[in-house]
């Protein structure tokens, strides 16, 4: 049995997510997960939200609560939404936890006994209309390296630059709009990533496997003008992580936080302390510590192109740099983004629709069957709602839908609820068959790559198939001239059913426990091979009809939600 560990960007906490970072990230990380667990494979999934930095200061301060209170109240609405969505996470944590405060503080600590990091004078952005420093997301402006005029302190949106408050074109304060702003010196901690520029090469060039899309942005930024340049990893802000050298007090230092950034991915790990300190697990740290069982670990990450240069520069700078023997992540899965309707996904904005929303008017597996068929892989995709409509209505109500509902009526109207047990397969049985072997084999191998697109194809490739057979094998006309044939045909139709169950989980798990359901089994074992599988329900067994699996989306319903979405929210 493989030991999988999975883990999803984390969701920062300054709203409700919209649908760009649910395919961005953790709808993947999910049904990767679900789809290893299928497979009889140990794994751990987690997930957590990001709480801390300057974007959940100014949110806090628009909803008009203290920051800590704004976090606990959007962290369980995020996981409410996680729930609605089927997102399987083994824990859900949260990046302020005490867990996450004393491993930062832990690795800060192991840093700087590694002289890695450094006490740096640092020249600071501060508003005089304000009354304080503007760190990262307080102060906007152009993009030095792009030109982009809505860039952020710490990193352009546009181009994935990461950058100082300093770099900025024409900065402004993010709070107030003022330019009145100045430069003063302060006293900041470095984390002296440049010392590590040739390790952090070499890994990445060990890593021959990975998407182009990972590799490519990891390379651009430690090549970037004189390479990878040293990255100040505090902050004067009050929300945040105390900045401490392992359990010592910093000298220096009081008063400041670490950098959201810093923290952030070591929730990663603090998050399976969170796991087995709320009773779910015993030993976080064979998943986690390689001189501690998890050298056979495979680590997976799920994440948009964004934050893929704190993935293969900054945290493995941490996790190299501390000397200790954790685990370094095998694979980067990241993805570009998902736009909305001839325009961007944004939190901040409030355009798109929102994950809330998006449950609202639809149950989940009609979102994640959608996403997922059209994860933005390889480039940059559009979420349309005339796109959404003729795509979930096709794949779903007509082509996954309609097979269950007909080969269950038919079955119950000739038959009775139960699996007809008469009758011999002939060749378009086995024709089926052995195409299934080979759609099957070709779903694992792309499931195994976590090629989704391609995998999503193959599943809908495998409900095609059924509905073809049932097509050309017409029941309802075999009926009249050969029963016991017309009863093998159904049989083999329910059987099918079952299956469908088993290898759609991971894309639309509420659809497939309603078929197992109807076919009253609980037998998700994945198929070793079409045949076995085909034959896990045999004669008199009883089933039920379903209701309607998937109601499809009508225009009147895309004419109100495409005019209902087409602004901002509040
Ligand atoms: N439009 C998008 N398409 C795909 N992935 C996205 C998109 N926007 C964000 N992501 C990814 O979603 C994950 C969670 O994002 P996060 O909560 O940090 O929001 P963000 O990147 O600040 O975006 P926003 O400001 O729009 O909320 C990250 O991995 C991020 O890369
Ligand atoms: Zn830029």
């Amino acid at each position: 049995m493989a030991r999988h560990l999975i883990t999803s960007a984390i969701p920062y906490i300054n709203g409700i997510k919209h649908l760009g970072n649910l395919v961005g990230s953790q709808l993947p990380a999910d049904l990767y997960a679900r789809y290893q667990r299928a497979r009889g494979n140990e794994v751990l999934f987690l997930c957590a939200t990001d709480e801390h930095g300057t974007p959940a200061e100014l949110a806090a301060a628009k909803a008009g609560q203290p920051v800590a209170e704004f976090c606990a109240d959007m962290h369980a609405t995020q996981a409410k939404i996680a729930d609605g969505f089927r997102l399987s996470f083994d824990h859900f944590g949260r990046s302020s936890s005490p867990q996450n405060h004393a491993l930062t503080q832990h690795f800060a600590g192991r840093l700087a006994d590694a002289g890695l990091i450094e006490e740096v004078s640092e020249k600071q952005v501060y508003s005089n209309a304000d009354g304080r420093f503007l760190p990262d997301r307080y102060i906007e402006g152009t993009c030095p390296n792009c030109g982009y005029d809505g860039a952020r302190g710490d990193q352009c949106e546009n181009c994935t630059k990461q950058l100082d408050p300093t770099d900025l074109i024409n900065p402004r304060s993010a709070i107030s709009g003022s330019t009145d702003l100045e430069v003063r010196e302060t006293k900041h901690l470095y984390l002296r990533q440049s010392q590590m520029r040739d390790q952090l090469n070499a890994w990445i060039d060990s890593k021959s496997d990975w998407p182009i899309l990972t590799t490519s942005i990891a390379k651009k930024w430690l090549n970037d003008g004189d390479g990878l340049q040293d990255r100040g990893i505090t902050r004067d802000l009050a929300w945040g992580v105390p900045v401490k050298r392992g359990a010592e007090d910093w000298p220096g230092m009081e008063g400041k936080v670490f950098y959201v950034w810093f923290d952030a991915p070591i929730e990663y790990i603090a998050c399976a302390q969170e796991w087995r300190d709320a009773g779910k697990g015993s030993d976080w740290e064979r998943w986690w510590r390689t001189d501690k069982g998890a050298d056979d670990v495979r680590y997976t990450q799920f994440m948009g192109k964004d934050n893929v240069p704190f993935h293969t520069l900054s945290f493995p700078a941490t996790i190299l740099g501390s000397g200790e023997d954790w685990k370094l992540v095998d694979y980067i899965k990241s993805f570009n983004y998902l736009n909305y309707d001839g325009g961007q996904f944004s939190t901040s904005k409030g355009r798109g629709v929102f994950q809330d929303q998006a449950l609202d008017i639809l149950p989940a597996d009609y979102w994640r069957w959608w996403l997922l068929s059209h994860v933005p892989e390889s480039s940059d995709t559009e979420f349309t709602w005339e796109t959404f409509q003729q795509d979930v209505n096709k794949d779903l109500a007509d082509v996954l839908g309609n097979f269950v509902s007909r080969i269950t009526k038919f079955c119950r109207s000739k038959f009775g609820e139960e699996v007809p047990s008469a009758g011999t397969f002939g060749p378009a049985e086995e024709a089926l068959i052995a195409d299934l072997d080979r759609r099957i084999a070709a779903y694992q191998s792309h499931m195994d790559a976590i090629e989704i697109r391609k995998a999503a194809g193959e599943l809908r490739a495998i409900w095609v198939a059924g509905n073809e057979y049932l097509q050309s094998a017409a029941p309802w006309s075999t009926f009249k001239t050969d029963p016991d044939m017309a009863a093998a045909q159904v049989r083999l139709g329910l059987n099918l059913i079952r299956l469908y169950a088993v290898l759609s989980a991971p894309f639309i798990p509420d659809a497939a426990q309603t078929m197992m359901t109807a076919m009253q089994s609980d037998d998700w074992s994945w198929p070793s091979d079409a045949a076995t599988a085909l034959a896990a329900l045999p004669g008199g067994h009883a089933f039920t009809v379903p209701d309607v699996m998937f109601t499809k989306i009508t225009d009147d319903q895309h004419a109100d939600w495409q005019t209902r979405f087409s602004g901002t929210r509040d």
